[in-house]
């Protein structure tokens, strides 16, 4: 794979209104984004997730450490060389951004106009994106006159007008309703996968990356915490932040409270289960309890797919002798992450 997008130990501060505190937005940054692939960055309010974006758009300079595009150190450019790359990222915004006096060609023409497009280059090209978009029929409505979701396909298709090879989408799905942001996560997809444009996706939803991130980050309070395939992440959350927002989305990992609650609840001895591939594929729960003589009843828990993967995971109660359910339990973590509660 080669590296597009390169963070090292960045470091952004801003100064403090009158008399306050400097703003720590980011705090020894550092990851590194694949060409062609989704990349995810989640993490909640004042997290520092626009900051970053914005930073690897040239619109903010880190206070220390570097950001390097495609191997070149942002802070090296001259301003030429900064506009050109800038030309090469199209940013997605959460409220579109367009220009409301103007019509959805117009909006999308914008970026070709500036980089010097003849108009026929600009007819056709606009043509072709309306056509990607699915906006057939509306290159001369104006934006009021659209809902959210075509208000969104517009702003892509004016991100993606000059073939961009990196596109930086900041919340590009949060002021849509569900089946609306499934239509924008799709879209985006294409645009990934059609055009092998390199994204970077920054959300506070849990639910946009596990459908479109290939790779994420979780930010907390300005750090990255995490890093990881997206179903890695989701099966196994290893700080506490990526455990707290794993566990919120899915509803399937069970905090302290949770447990305690259900030893109340059931006699059985409380053990949960790290889904993974190989448990669904054979019968394995019901087999090792056949063999050793124990029952179970499934008391939480859930199986969801990211990419084909299974992740998830459920919590049992097993009913059986003591030394029969120890050994149902030694059995499954011949197959499985297992915890016993
Ligand atoms: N221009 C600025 N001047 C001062 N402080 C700023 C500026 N931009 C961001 N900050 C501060 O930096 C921190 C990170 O903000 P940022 O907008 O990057 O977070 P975020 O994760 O994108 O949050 P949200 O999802 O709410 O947009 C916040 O504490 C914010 O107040």
């Amino acid at each position: 794979m080669t590296e597009r997008i390169r963070l090292t130990d960045v470091t952004k501060q801003f100064p403090g209104a009158k008399g306050a505190d400097p703003q720590l937005a980011l705090q020894d940054v550092s990851l590194s984004i694949e060409a062609g692939e989704i990349y995810g960055l989640i993490g909640q309010s004042g997290a520092g997730k626009s900051t970053l974006l914005r930073m690897i758009d040239g619109l903010e300079r880190p206070t220390s450490g570097t950001i390097a595009v495609d191997g070149t150190d942002l802070a090296g450019l001259r301003p030429d060389e900064m506009r050109a790359l800038r030309r090469s990222i199209g940013m997605v915004f959460q409220q579109f951004s367009l220009w409301n006096a103007r019509t959805v060609y117009d909006n999308i023409a914008v970026p070709l106009k500036l980089a010097g497009w003849s108009k026929e280059a600009i007819n056709a090209r606009v043509a072709e994106l309306i056509d990607f978009v699915g906006l057939h029929g509306k290159a001369f409505a104006k934006p009021r006159q659209l809902s959210g979701g075509q208000k969104q396909r517009v702003g892509i298709a004016r991100a993606i007008a000059t073939r961009p090879s990196i596109v930086l989408a900041d919340e590009a799905t949060s002021a849509l309703d569900p089946q609306t942001t499934t239509e924008i996560i799709d879209l985006l997809r294409a645009a990934n996968t059609e055009f092998g444009i390199t994204m970077v996706v920054v959300t506070h939803e849990m639910d946009v990356i596990a459908r479109l991130a290939d790779r994420l980050s979780i930010l907390s309070r300005g750090q990255v915490v995490e890093t990881g395939e997206v179903h890695q992440v989701l099966s196994r959350p290893e700080h506490p932040v990526s455990a707290g927002l794993v566990g919120s989305y899915t509803r399937m990992t069970l905090s302290e409270e949770d447990r305690r609650e259900l030893r109340e609840g059931f006699a059985g001895t409380g053990i949960s289960v790290v889904v993974q591939e190989s448990l669904l594929r054979s019968p394995v729960l019901s087999r090792l309890a056949r063999q050793h003589d124990v029952d179970f009843t499934v008391i939480t828990g859930g199986i969801s797919r990211t990419k084909g993967l299974p992740y998830g995971q459920l919590s049992l109660a097993l009913y059986g002798e003591g030394q029969d359910v120890d050994a149902f339990v030694a059995g499954l973590r011949q197959h499985a992450e297992v915890s016993t509660w």
